[in-house]
């Protein structure tokens, strides 16, 4: 391992004796292939070792112009870098994007992010061929850097509702963009503050009179020399932020800003000439972005998982404290049950969301290629998994990521722990993109459509037809996959009932369907979790894992799916069948017992299973998470950096601390 230094915590050394499991086999397994960790940690080496990418002075002791500066040099610096990359440009582009290597070097947030991740998705998704031979060689080169400006001040989610107007003039073949109130206003583009001289602007299409609904349009903001807003375009920031605050987020409105009619992307609609409107095959297609980013929004939430993980269950082996038998040794925390029962079920998520975002990003590419051909079916599950792993991921992965936060005691509070930035940018994920109970409400609309129209793609294919499976539930993986299975299909059946109840009652749909809300999000997430543990249990019945391998992911796979068992237990009770034949309170016995035993097989493993993450010191940026668990030593060095310790006596306790001393109050 790279970051082997001399010094070896004793107690971490001891966790990493007679490890039963070849780590390097598990790192694979992440990183998608042996190759593939190759070419990553060359990757790793190439970024990680330049001086001018290391950060002088922790961030935190910065002012916030300052932060947005120095992150902006680096972000720059790594863009340069791509070019001699020995992993290649893409791959390189990727791991810079994303919660890995990327935020080693711009752990506040990266100023050209938007530019990848969302700017260029959407002119390859949004543009003509024609129009991406005129911008996409621009935007790759960086000559231009752009950003993705939908939400405004006065929605965000409710895209109908978006005010921008691009209005088609015929006699000068242009649009006419404007903002007609504050509340048009674009609000919360990332990178629009001071970086991105171009957008993709979502506003609502005027043609022949008539408003033709949201539509992407290319604008460009700034000067490309003097980086001026351009007449007519009105640009600011948006001020600091619970985290992710060098992404600097803008505002931004116009005043009637004109654009060339071939501005608006024309890929799946258009606008001729005289101004005639030609519709796109399906109205969402112009939603696809955001499509896009939701996919690798999961897996990125699971790289900040990873190493919240990782920071928590080494400190946790190296801190001591209490009395656990009388008259002992302080034990380690890890060895309290309680705190086995805090980090071993985020360890597992970490599996457990992997693989699932795995198969979403299958679903995704060929679902992309069938549009790319005209072949939409496979859009509504495509919407409908990409929206409930997203808000899944996200909301399950930021209440784990304070968790670990917690089981760290006092030090977890530091800036220093990383835990609040990894926490700041996890619980954005849980707005962007789609507000997570947003989202719920789409999966839940997709679900009770399929289970009455007994329709749907492969994901909802539960709900067609009778229940299969056995009616009893055993103790086997698969047993409790079905348990699982009949609460994500009883759950949309009480959504059912309950709408149809107030339909009876004269409810007009929209009223019934804001009355079932809260089962209609139980009945999504339910469906969520289902697909989690399913891909964990399948995907564990393929692949040439070793013996040890296997039997310790499965032990992860077991405790997953009976933790959320026992977490969502109260789900159970919704769904009638369940009560009557007093399933769930003899289930719940037997499920504790096992659960409790699991802790204790999986316990001696924590420090194995989170190195074979193989993340980096950089990477995981933690005192408390660093692989020689030299974790006091650590924690002081942080602190020596602290401007308050630069002198023995700060100036201010001359200006205000001694007069007042002085003043005999
Ligand atoms: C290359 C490297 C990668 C590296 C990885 C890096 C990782 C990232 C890391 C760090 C960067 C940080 C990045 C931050 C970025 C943040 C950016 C943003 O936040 S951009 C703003 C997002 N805004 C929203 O998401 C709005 C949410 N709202 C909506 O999506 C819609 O308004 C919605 C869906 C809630 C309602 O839309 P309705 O009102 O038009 O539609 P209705 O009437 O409800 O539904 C009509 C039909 O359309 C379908 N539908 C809706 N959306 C669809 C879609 N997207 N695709 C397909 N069908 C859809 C529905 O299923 C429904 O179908 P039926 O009629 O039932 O058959
Ligand atoms: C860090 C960050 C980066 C972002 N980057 C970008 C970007 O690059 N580009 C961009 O365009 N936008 C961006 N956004 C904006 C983001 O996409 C929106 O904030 C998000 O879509 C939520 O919309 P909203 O803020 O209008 O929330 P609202 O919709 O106003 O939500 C407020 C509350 O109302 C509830 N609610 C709303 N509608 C319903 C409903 N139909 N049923 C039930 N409850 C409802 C929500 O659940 C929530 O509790 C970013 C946001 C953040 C936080």
């Amino acid at each position: 391992m790279s970051q082997k230094e001399t010094y070896e915590n004793p107690d971490l050394k001891k966790e990493r004796q007679n490890c039963p499991f070849n780590k390097e086999e598990i790192t694979n397994l992440l990183d998608g292939g042996k190759e593939k960790t190759a070419e990553r940690k060359q990757l790793e080496n190439y970024i990680l070792s330049d001086e001018q990418l290391k950060d002088a002075v922790p961030m935190e002791y910065l002012s916030h112009a300052d932060k947005y500066a120095e992150e902006l040099r680096k972000a720059c610096l790594l863009m340069h870098k791509l070019e001699n990359s020995p992993a290649g440009q893409v791959p390189t582009l990727r791991a810079l994007m994303g919660a890995g290597l990327g935020s080693a070097v711009l752990k506040e947030g990266n100023p050209l992010a938007l530019h990848y991740v969302m700017f260029i998705p959407a002119l390859m998704g949004q543009g003509t061929i024609d129009q991406q031979a005129k911008w996409l060689a621009k935007a790759y080169n960086l000559n231009i850097i752009g950003t993705y400006a939908q939400t405004e001040l006065g929605h965000g989610t409710f895209l109908r509702g978006l005010e921008t107007t691009a209005t088609y003039d015929p006699n000068t073949q242009e649009f006419v963009l404007e903002s007609p109130s504050l509340t048009a206003y674009k609000w919360w583009p990332g990178s629009l503050g001071k970086t991105a001289n171009y957008a993709v602007v979502m506003a609502q299409l005027y043609t022949k009179g008539k408003c033709e609904g949201t539509h992407p349009f290319m604008v460009q903001l700034r000067d490309e020399e003097t980086h001026e807003p351009l007449p007519g375009i009105v640009i600011g920031e948006i001020g600091p932020k619970l985290g992710m605050n060098t992404n600097d987020n803008g505002y931004l409105g116009f005043e009637k800003f004109r654009i060339p009619r071939d501005q608006l992307l024309m890929k799946h609609s258009q606008v001729l000439e005289d101004g005639t409107y030609v519709k796109p095959t399906n109205s969402k297609l112009s939603y696809a972005t955001m499509v896009f980013v939701r996919v690798v929004v999961c897996q990125d939430v699971t790289t900040n998982l990873r190493k919240a993980v990782t920071i928590a269950t080494r400190y946790s082996c190296v801190r001591r404290q209490s009395e656990l038998k009388p008259g002992d040794r302080e034990p380690q925390v890890m060895d309290y049950q309680a705190q086995q029962n805090k980090l071993l079920p985020p360890l597992a998520a970490t599996f457990a969301f992997q693989l699932a975002s795995d198969h979403l990003w299958n679903l995704y590419n060929t679902a992309n290629n069938n549009i790319e051909q005209g072949d939409l079916e496979l859009l509504p599950d495509l919407h409908g998994l990409s929206c409930a792993l997203k808000a899944l991921c996200s909301s399950e992965g930021a209440n784990f990521v304070e968790v670990c936060r917690q089981s760290c005691g006092g030090h977890g509070y530091m800036a220093c722990s990383n835990f609040p930035r990894i926490y700041g940018q996890v619980t954005a994920a849980e707005t962007y993109e789609g507000e997570n109970t947003v989202l719920w409400l789409q999966v839940a609309r997709y679900l009770v459509k399929t289970r009455k129209e007994q329709t749907g793609g492969l994901s909802v294919k539960y709900l067609i037809g009778e229940e299969k499976g056995p009616k009893t539930v055993d103790t086997t993986l698969e047993g409790i996959v079905h348990l699982y299975r009949r609460t994500a299909v009883g759950l949309v059946d009480v959504a059912i009932a309950e709408l149809e109840k107030s339909g009876r009652k004269g409810e007009a749909p929209h009223d019934a369907w804001n009355h079932a809300a809260v089962y209609l999000i139980k009945a999504a997430q339910a469906h969520a979790r289902l697909f989690v543990v399913e891909s964990f249990v399948n995907s564990l019945k393929v692949g040439n894992l070793s013996a040890p391998v296997r039997t310790v992911l499965s032990q992860l796979c077991e405790l997953f799916i009976i933790y959320w068992l026992l977490e969502r237990s109260g789900e159970l009770f919704f769904v009638r069948q369940f009560i009557k034949k007093r399933l769930v309170t003899v289930e719940f016995q037997v499920r504790t017992l096992l659960y409790v035993k699991l802790l204790a097989a999986i316990r001696p493993q924590a420090v194995n299973l989170v190195d074979s993450f193989d993340l980096r010191d950089e990477i995981l940026a933690s005192p408390l998470g660093c692989w020689d668990g030299n974790v006091y030593q650590r924690l002081f060095d942080e602190a020596a950096k602290s401007p308050l310790n630069q002198s023995s006596v700060h100036e201010s306790f001359h200006k205000y601390l001694k007069p007042l001393l002085k003043s005999n109050l």
